[in-house]
């Protein structure tokens, strides 16, 4: 048997699948969690990949590997290969301001659009890059390369694996040669500064946002080849962003749209050309197959949930009954969750909110499923946003994994619901991606469950009336 690992560094944790490369059955795995916070020092996630890859039981008999990462974190590195300072992360908004400042400077939101497929808001690293020039000019002259979180830990893995594939060697393996560093079609897209429809980069405006063009990652195709190509042990594949791994590893083809439910909500489909929104709400990424994944992305999904689990005192398990338990609307009880601020709409500094709290809903009941409502009526306006009729809506990520998320979906969304059986899809993504490399992959996923139930569109226009008292 050839066997096949594919690593999801993404916001949380970080998670290894091993699988079989011809069939894709899952023989080990691992995980290991990440700090929490928005600014992160990349060795956390190094450490959390060797845990979770030593967990997994190894490399050693792996024919191939790929790493698919959190889109967008922005990686400085010096000249010797060290890390400048904490990487920003996507959800860091600190650059909102930066983001407006470089709309304004371009021409507008239909200039960018143009130039990159996407409307640079706080999560792209181009608006990170612009905030360290502004805030931290000494940090910004140090930087010589710039790259993000997958391309980091593939270009680590890279030396690592020069090292050979024990992995208690590898905690002290020296960083490569900066020319080492690659990226792929789906990450470079959400950069700011690469253009899905040229597929080169907009060197011209890092530089104006940045001052200086310090070294990229070479961008290499589907099947290219990251690391050294004479090194010995596993091929090393291009890996990805997250959200293009998720779309491998459900195998999304066009007609699909996925809804993941992770740290971030994303809603994404799989198109052939690419897509340019001067409205900024979708953002025109490549994908990883050599084709476009446009995708509506809000900072505020699985954590919710946590968050009201948190209140009400209760687990995870207990939060899904006791939102099921509550009579559906939540008997006019409205969460507006954007508790982290919020990227669609893009507002950074907005705050949540819960509305309609009277006697008879002050219960944990109706907050489990006012939460569970307010999650899904941000995403079901990310669905509505990305414009497409789909003819089948994938449900993936952590919170998918809760009952009363699969079971109220149909109802905000309006349409049934495919649930994969609970998975790590990003992981296995990055898994065919590497498996690509050495055949043609014939995976299939068994046992998808449909859930429907009938529309309840009050939900979402108390929803549209909660977030606009909120926004005003
Ligand atoms: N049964 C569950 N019900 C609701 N949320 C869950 C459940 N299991 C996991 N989660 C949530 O899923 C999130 C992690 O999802 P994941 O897709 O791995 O995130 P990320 O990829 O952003 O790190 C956590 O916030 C966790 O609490
Ligand atoms: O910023 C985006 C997409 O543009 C996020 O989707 C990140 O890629 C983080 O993903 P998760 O950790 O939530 O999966």
């Amino acid at each position: 048997m050839t066997l096949v690992a594919g690593i999801d560094s993404s916001t949380q944790s970080c998670k290894v699948v091993i699988r079989d490369a011809e069939t894709g059955a899952l023989v080990r795995q691992g995980r290991s969690a990440h700090p929490a916070g928005t600014e992160i020092h990349p060795s956390h996630w190094w450490t959390a990949l060797l845990r979770a890859v030593e967990e997994a039981g190894g490399l050693a008999d792996v024919a191939a590997v790929s790493v698919a990462g959190q889109q967008h974190g922005m990686v400085c590195l010096d000249e010797a290969g060290e890390v400048v300072r904490d990487a920003l992360l996507w959800n860091d908004t600190r650059s909102a301001r930066a983001a407006a400042d470089l709309v304004a400077e371009l021409g507008g939101p239909g200039a960018w659009a143009e130039a990159v497929g996407s409307v640079p808001v706080a999560a792209f690293t181009v608006t990170k890059l612009r905030w360290l020039a502004e805030h931290e000019p000494a940090n910004a002259r140090r930087t010589a390369a710039v790259c993000l979180p997958h391309d980091w830990l593939t270009w680590r893995l890279a030396g690592a694996l020069a090292l050979g594939t024990d992995v208690a060697a590898w905690h002290d393996a020296p960083p490569p040669a900066l020319d080492l560093l690659a990226t792929d079609r789906g990450d470079a897209s959400g950069t700011g500064y690469w253009s899905p429809a040229t597929g080169a980069y907009r060197t011209d405006l890092l530089k104006a946002a940045f001052g200086a063009v310090p070294l990229l990652p070479r961008v290499l195709g589907p099947a290219g080849r990251a690391g050294d190509p004479a090194a010995a042990g596993p091929l090393l594949a291009p890996g990805t962003g997250d959200n293009m791994a998720a779309a491998l590893g459900v195998g999304a083809g066009p007609g699909d749209v996925v809804v993941s439910l992770g740290t971030s909500g994303t809603v994404f489909g799989v198109a052939e050309t690419p897509s340019a929104d001067a409205t900024g709400a979708v953002a025109g990424f490549a994908d990883a197959t050599g084709r476009f994944l446009p995708l509506v992305c809000t900072l505020n999904a699985a954590r919710v949930l946590d968050a009201a689990a948190g209140l009400a005192g209760v687990g995870l398990d207990e939060l899904s009954e006791l939102a099921l338990r509550a009579p559906a609307g939540s008997g006019g009880l409205t969460l507006v969750p954007y508790l982290e601020g919020e990227r669609t709409p893009n507002r950074p500094t907005a705050t949540g909110s819960v509305l309609g709290l009277t006697l008879a809903t002050a219960t944990p009941a109706h907050l489990a499923r006012a939460a569970v409502e307010g999650m899904l009526c941000g995403l079901a306006g990310a669905l509505d946003a990305l414009g497409t009729r789909p003819e089948r809506v994938l449900l993936i990520g952590g919170a998918a994994r809760s009952e009363a998320v699969r079971r109220i979906a149909p109802t905000v969304f309006g349409v049934p619901i495919a649930v994969p059986p609970p998975g790590e899809y990003v992981a296995d993504g990055a898994a065919r991606q590497a498996a690509a490399l050495l055949t043609t992959p014939d995976w299939r996923i068994e046992d998808t469950a449909t859930y429907d139930a009938p529309a309840a569109p009050e939900i979402r226009t108390r929803y549209a009336r909660a977030t606009a008292h909120v926004l005003d």
